[in-house]
């Protein structure tokens, strides 16, 4: 019951820490992943805040070690997804009627544990089982999550101030209510926070979730999952399933209470779940809202009044962070001739201090690629670059996955913008160098809006002013976060609201008040306070 007009707390970055040697932070880090690395951790679903284990499980390995059995996670049949999904509606009354401010407080009190003791456990658990550095995970499993619960309780409450204007005589007020049914978030591998974050921000809203992460994803999302409980978030709020995803689908989509989709992950799964849930519509009690982020072919574009050292460094840290496994991650690039010999030195030199291996050891800037079928999807690309003659492999090109999937960061030079390595998203860190005649840049821009479905980020380089602005405009729908003289990566909650357009998604900006507006069903109350009796038009006499 809210007797006040409460403020909540101002939302602020969440600090990324350093881990400089020697520091605290590094040594408890450290020592938790080395102990989760021996934990053989036990991964139940999490139905109506029980613990379901199915005895069906499937291991979990490090992608830098697969050979190594850190746990294993329970896999669900269908009768599991269909008690989650009654759980959740059961769990609904309560949950979607209880104060906004119980719900800001649980998620509010989930940024500070992470910020504190969860830290480490959600660092190790996402550097262990997804192949993270230290800096990668924290900038995401710590940094990001902690930003999104912060910034989306202050953003509820902008929307929630958003009300009509009254006439006098009446009193018109809207209601931001939660979907009418339950919503399906279906999370990547990539991002611990995304993760977090899809069934979060509906939940916050007052809706009630089943969450099927992806199986790459298990170990840190049980940390989530304990994180969301000690905050105090109620059984039943946001139910966990793992296992087929065909199944789950299928199974949550033929459901007449489906009444949203939570979605991030590629653009060929999104698709066929925006036809499935068309082909079902006849069976909802409400049009499902669908919110999708998918996937990248993101680019970097130079202008030859860019600095060579600039786009050099944009490259080696927009295309080979996280293994070039972010949606974000640059994959080609388009540098004027008269720059390109600078631009390769930079970038060889840069890449020659690359480490790669495991992420216990910080020093590693590169570690492993997922699971095999993506290393080999990659290296098989990387295999015909080394036979096309329109292809020439000029940094790394080699790859192992005897101990864990390694993949050098490879730098490929295609005399074509429409070879297969400029224009599909491998996921992977690989990047496609297209080198154009100075003259033809406006061509060569014509070239990056045209060459893929995609348009989720990119990045300009220029000092020209008017190159800047005529960049933009030529490229106003090519990504949907377009970044000038900056790699095309690392946006922040709060700064930079992530989302793309065309086949990188619904655009409905991951971290802002645009995504949680897709969780909730307004409703519009006008109250008369002198209520008419009398039906005439004054004219009528
Ligand atoms: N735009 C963004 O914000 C964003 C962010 C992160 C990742 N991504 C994209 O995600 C992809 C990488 O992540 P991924 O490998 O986990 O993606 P993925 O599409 O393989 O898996 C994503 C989720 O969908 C599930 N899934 C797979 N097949 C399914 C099916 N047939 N029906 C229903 N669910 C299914 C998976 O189990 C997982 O939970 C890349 O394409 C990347 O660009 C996009
Ligand atoms: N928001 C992240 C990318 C998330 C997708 O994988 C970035 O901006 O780098």
């Amino acid at each position: 019951m809210a007797r006040g007009f409460f403020n909540v707390p101002t939302a602020v970055n969440e600090p990324v820490k350093a881990y400089a040697p020697g520091s605290p932070e590094r040594e408890e880090l450290l020592a938790t992943y080395k102990e989760m690395y021996k934990s053989n951790v036990d991964v139940p679903m999490h139905i109506n805040g029980e613990e379901v284990r199915t005895g069906n499980t499937k291991n979990i390995t490090p992608p830098h070690d697969h050979k190594h059995v850190i746990g294993q996670y329970h896999i669900a049949e269908k009768k599991h997804v269909n008690e989650a999904i009654a759980t959740a509606l059961a769990a609904r009354e309560a949950w979607s009627s209880v104060s906004w401010m119980e719900r800001a407080s649980i998620f509010l009190k989930a940024a500070e544990l992470l910020a504190g003791p969860y830290r480490a456990k959600m660092n190790a658990s996402t550097m262990l089982a997804q192949s993270k550095n230290v800096h990668q995970a924290e900038i995401d499993a710590a940094c990001e999550m902690i930003d999104f619960f912060r910034f989306n309780v202050q953003y509820m409450t902008d929307i929630f101030k958003d009300q009509p204007a009254s006439a006098p005589g009446i009193w018109n007020r809207v209601e931001y209510r939660p979907l009418e049914g339950f919503v399906y978030a279906i999370s990547p591998f990539n991002f611990t926070s995304i993760a977090a974050n899809l069934p979060a921000s509906a939940a916050l809203m007052g809706n009630v979730v089943v969450w099927k992460p992806s199986d790459h994803q298990a170990y840190s999302a049980q940390v989530i999952v304990d994180l969301f409980k000690e905050a105090g978030l109620p059984d039943g709020v946001i139910n966990v399933v793992y296992g087929d995803p065909v199944m789950i689908s299928d199974t949550v989509l033929a459901s007449p209470d489906f009444s949203g989709l939570h979605f991030t992950g590629s653009t060929h799964v999104f698709k066929n779940l925006w036809k499935q849930i068309g082909n079902n519509i006849h069976n909802y009690k409400t049009y499902p809202r669908i919110v999708g982020e998918t996937g990248g072919k993101d680019f970097i574009w130079a202008h030859n009044s860019a600095n060579p050292l600039q786009i050099a460094t944009a490259i080696t840290r927009g295309a080979f962070e996280y293994q070039g496994q972010k949606c974000s991650a640059a994959s080609r690039s388009y540098i004027p001739k008269s720059l390109w010999a600078d631009v390769k030195k930079h970038l060889m030199a840069q890449t020659a201090e690359l480490k790669m291996g495991s992420p216990e050891d910080p020093s590693n800037f590169v570690n492993a690629v997922i699971h095999e079928a993506s290393f080999d999807k990659i290296a098989s690309y990387i295999d015909a670059a080394k036979e096309d003659k329109d292809a020439e492999i000029i940094i790394g090109g080699n790859y192992d996955k005897s101990v864990g999937y390694f993949i050098e960061p490879t730098v490929i030079v295609s005399n074509s913008p429409k070879y297969a390595t400029m224009c599909t998203e491998l996921f992977g860190p690989v990047m496609t160098v297209y080198v154009y005649e100075d003259e033809e840049w406006e061509a060569s821009l014509k070239l990056v809006d045209e060459s893929t479905e995609y348009a989720l980020t990119g990045a300009i380089f220029s000092t020209d002013r008017y190159i800047v602005e005529k960049a933009s405009k030529a490229l106003e729908n090519a990504a949907g976060n377009f970044y000038i003289n900056d790699k095309p990566t690392g946006a922040v909650v709060g700064q930079q609201p992530f989302g793309g357009a065309r086949a990188s998604g619904t655009n409905d900006k991951a971290g802002s008040a645009q995504n949680l507006l897709r969780w909730t069903s307004v409703r519009l109350i006008k109250e008369t306070f002198v209520t008419p009796q009398d039906y005439k038009y004054p004219f009528l006499g």
